[in-house]
């Protein structure tokens, strides 16, 4: 329509990057996308480099305001979702990185998380933080960059660095360096936000000997951070108005803004979210509190179960094993495979919840002769199951409250065999997202909110589409063999170490 106005929603996720357009029905009308590489410098060690994030943002940002003829002034906000914890620090003066970017998945700062946890401070963090200490976090990162990088810790020390996750990153490239700022649900995923109080914690930074001058202004999601200055969007200044971390922003798009509400999402990890309200709520179980959105003058909390490989499993069976050609074929494969009992645990960067153990590596157990090329996919996809079972599991167990719904989006998602075994593997009807991008959504949702453009949730929830539902068909006997088998390779997998 002529005069129709767009929000435009920057996703920033670990495989790819793309800007997608939405109208007021919450229609996505185009995209682009670009994929961004993953520079793996060690095993286990996963960069990327931050120039390539900005230069392809802003690629697919004029692609898509291109390939629709859409003048910006058409853009009325920008929303801006983002992979969290990866840590970026540049110099505030050239404006250019001191590193690349450490990737949440890395495991080269676990030293530093184990020097943290023998502090005796694992209480203390998780009650201020809501988090458990891991080098998925920004903080064992920022400290890493610090002591790796020649003079690092004496420029930040005066000023001259600062730290971002990968949405302060962009801000302040769209905003061509006029505002460093985060907001709440990025800032809780550092290890250094304190959750409760809504602040920067100065014993954390001390602990962790990072300097408060490096850090940025943390905002409500949905909140006017700034303007865009550059010439991509040809002079005129579209406010951006929505930043949220990916997977806050999937359960915002997704309107699970009630308690107990849940979702998953599958990317390049699986996040698990249950709404908790305004209230924080500490788990003893393994899993994280986290900030799902700051609105209206309000913070809602969320408990989260972080799975780290999920997409990525997929990924590897293309790139690294080369057992598939196209990963929109595994769904097929894994439908012809055998009923051999092969378990892949996909730990190639440790388990996250609810194991918490950064030094198991994975492992592929029960082939034999018997087992090709279609049961290796069907037990990678099972795995990504598997695992949201053992989420679920946990957060029922912690919250004492049965899983009512369960919201599945994200680019795994589109994979029908995988649908129907987590339904069965749950024993729970589960709904596939209408969009498996309600993280750009939410965080158009976000930013729509924040300049009017949609007058309140209410009016959002008026637009919401109601996706695909899976039921399960499984029989118990079998559910339960196939998850005590799970569990039992995990607990394989956990006791293999390498002798040196
Ligand atoms: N049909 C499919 N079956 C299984 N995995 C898929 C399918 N399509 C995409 N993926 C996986 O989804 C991931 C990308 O999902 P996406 O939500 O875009 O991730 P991110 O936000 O982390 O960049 C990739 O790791 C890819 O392997
Ligand atoms: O890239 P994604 O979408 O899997 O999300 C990554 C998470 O935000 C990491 O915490």
């Amino acid at each position: 329509m002529k005069n129709e106005q767009y929000i435009m929603a920057i996703d920033e996720g670990t495989t790819s990057v793309r800007a997608i357009l939405f109208n007021h029905q919450g229609k996505e009308i185009d995209r682009s996308q670009k994929e961004i590489k993953q520079v793996f410098p060690h095993p286990g060690w996963v960069e990327q480099d931050p120039n390539e994030i900005w230069n392809k943002t802003e690629s697919v940002i004029s692609d898509v305001l291109f390939k629709t003829e859409t003048q910006p002034y058409k853009v009325r906000s920008i929303g801006i979702s983002n992979q969290r914890e990866t840590t970026v620090i540049w110099n505030k003066r050239t404006g250019k990185p001191i590193y690349n970017a450490i990737v949440w998945q890395s495991k080269q700062t676990n030293d530093i998380a184990k020097q943290i946890k023998q502090h005796g401070l694992a209480d203390e963090i998780q009650q201020k933080t809501g988090l458990i200490i891991d080098s998925y976090f920004s903080a064992t990162k920022i400290r890493w960059i610090l002591d790796h990088v020649d003079g690092a810790q004496t420029l930040a020390e005066t000023g001259d660095l600062l730290f971002g996750t990968i949405d302060t990153w962009l801000l302040w490239k769209l905003t061509a360096g006029k505002v460093h700022a985060t907001d709440v649900t990025n800032a809780s995923r550092t290890m250094l936000f304190n959750i409760n109080k809504l602040e920067w914690d100065q014993d954390l930074l001390d602990v962790f000997n990072i300097p408060k001058k490096m850090l940025p202004k943390v905002e409500e999601s949905s909140h006017v951070y700034g303007y865009t200055q550059n010439f991509t969007f040809m002079g005129v200044q579209i406010p951006i108005s929505g930043i949220a971390g990916d997977q806050q922003a999937s359960l915002f798009g997704q309107l699970a803004l009630k308690p107990g509400m849940t979702k998953n999402t599958y990317g390049t990890g699986a996040f698990i979210m249950m709404n908790l309200g305004d209230k924080p709520k500490f788990s003893k179980l393994g899993l994280l509190t986290t900030i799902a959105y700051g609105i209206s003058g309000k913070v809602y909390y969320a408990f989260e179960g972080s799975i780290f490989i999920a997409g990525s499993a997929v990924q590897w069976l293309k790139d690294e094993l080369k057992l598939i050609e196209n990963i929109s074929g595994t769904a097929n494969m894994a439908k012809t495979a055998n009923d051999e009992p092969v378990f892949v645990v996909p730990a190639f960067t440790g388990l996250g919840a609810p194991y918490w153990n950064e030094s198991v590596r994975g492992s592929i157990l029960g082939i034999t002769n018997h087992t090709g090329i279609n049961e290796i996919v069907k037990a990678t996809l099972e795995s990504l199951a598997f695992q949201t079972k053992d989420v679920i599991n946990t957060m029922t167990e912690e919250t004492q409250v049965p899983l009512n719904s369960l919201v599945i989006d994200g680019g795994v998602s589109k994979n029908d065999f995988l649908m129907e075994f987590q339904a069965d593997i749950l024993n729970q009807a589960i709904e596939r997202s209408a969009t498996s991008e309600s993280t750009a959504l939410g965080a158009a949702f976000l930013a729509g909110l924040a300049v009017g453009f949609w007058k309140d949730v209410d009016e959002i929830d008026g637009i919401k589409q109601t996706g695909q539902t899976f039921e399960p068909q499984m029989s118990e006997i079998e559910r339960k063999r196939l998850y005590h088998n799970w569990q039992l390779a995990v607990r394989t997998t956990e006791t293999f170490e390498e002798k040196k």
